[in-house]
């Protein structure tokens, strides 16, 4: 059985560790490190997978997923940088950073995936986008595909656009979480109890969100469905246009994208 090691147990390393396990891995099978060892102690208490060092990581295991915070890639490069095996598969999950970076500092030939997931990943509902470094094959791209696709969705893309898939999916979710604690407020404002608005907001969202993957109909189509001639929506909808909500989303997309490539420039000037 491959053995994945996770390289940074925060949240997206807890994520994928949690999500690995759900769906069926081993806790053998999979090893984490972490910075903090009162953390590490409680992620082997809540899912019985070894913590280990850096060097018994790269040791044991045939995939280390790379899920440090980009301003912490250095010392790890440092320490990977001679001691990887060859045949070790390198998974980065950090914003920003290219592939090439890795190919800079690793044993030449190693082969490197580049992916941006989100945590959704914690409850099987990932949105991962992989894609292949200058010496991963098609078999590695299979490797983490079927990896990644045990805790959602996966879809290829030439690494060009990954700066692009990181502020859409990557970022995403804090986008959809924003928008539902600025309605929940908007129920407060409304004399509602707010496990009342509570409740009413995540379930729209979630009847919402399940019918948009489900129905196979345009967001525009299911929107129009809602909004009645002379009725409340468009009342809404004026507002937000008013407030130009769709340019502040352009925007605010447009600045995510603009700095995972900071992010990447900054680690990988080249
Ligand atoms: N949080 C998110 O929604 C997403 C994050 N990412 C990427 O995942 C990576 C991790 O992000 P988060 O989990 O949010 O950050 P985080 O700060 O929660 O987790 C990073 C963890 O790595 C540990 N760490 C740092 N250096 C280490 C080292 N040398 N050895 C062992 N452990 C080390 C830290 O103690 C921390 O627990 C980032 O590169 C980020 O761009 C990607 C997609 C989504
Ligand atoms: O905000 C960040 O930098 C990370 C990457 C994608 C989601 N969170």
């Amino acid at each position: 059985m491959t053995t994945i090691a996770i390289l940074g147990a925060g949240k997206i390393g807890e994520a994928l560790l949690a999500g690995l396990l759900k769906a069926g891995r081993a806790p053998s099978d999979l090893l984490f490190t972490e910075r903090y060892d009162q953390r590490a102690a409680e992620l082997t208490e809540r899912y019985g997978v070894a913590g280990v060092d850096t060097p018994e990581a790269v040791e044991r295991a045939d995939v280390l997923v790379v899920a440090v915070k980009p301003q912490d890639i250095e010392p790890l490069l440092d320490l990977l940088a001679d001691t990887v095996r060859p045949g070790t598969l390198v998974v980065s999950l950090c914003a920003g950073l290219p592939a090439s970076l890795y190919e800079r500092r690793l044993p030449a030939g190693t082969p490197v995936v580049r992916v941006m997931p989100n945590t959704p990943m914690l409850v099987g509902e990932a949105m991962s986008a992989i894609s292949a470094g200058a010496a991963a094959g098609p078999e590695h791209l299979d490797l983490v595909e079927e990896m990644l696709g045990s805790v959602g969705k996966v879809v290829r893309v030439p690494e060009t656009q990954q700066d692009a898939v990181t502020a859409l999916s990557g970022s995403g979710p804090a986008y959809f979480f924003y928008l539902v604690e600025a309605m929940i407020d908007a129920g407060i404002l409304l004399g509602l109890p707010r496990a009342v608005s509570t409740d009413l907001i995540i379930q729209s969202a979630v009847g919402a969100a399940t019918m948009l993957r489900d129905s196979a109909e345009h967001p525009v189509i299911l929107r129009e469905a809602v909004t009645s001639p002379g009725g409340t929506t468009i009342a809404a909808i004026r507002e937000l246009e008013n407030h130009k909500v769709r340019a502040a989303l352009l925007s605010a997309i447009e600045a995510a994208a603009v700095r995972s490539a900071e992010l990447g420039r900054a680690h990988d000037p080249a």
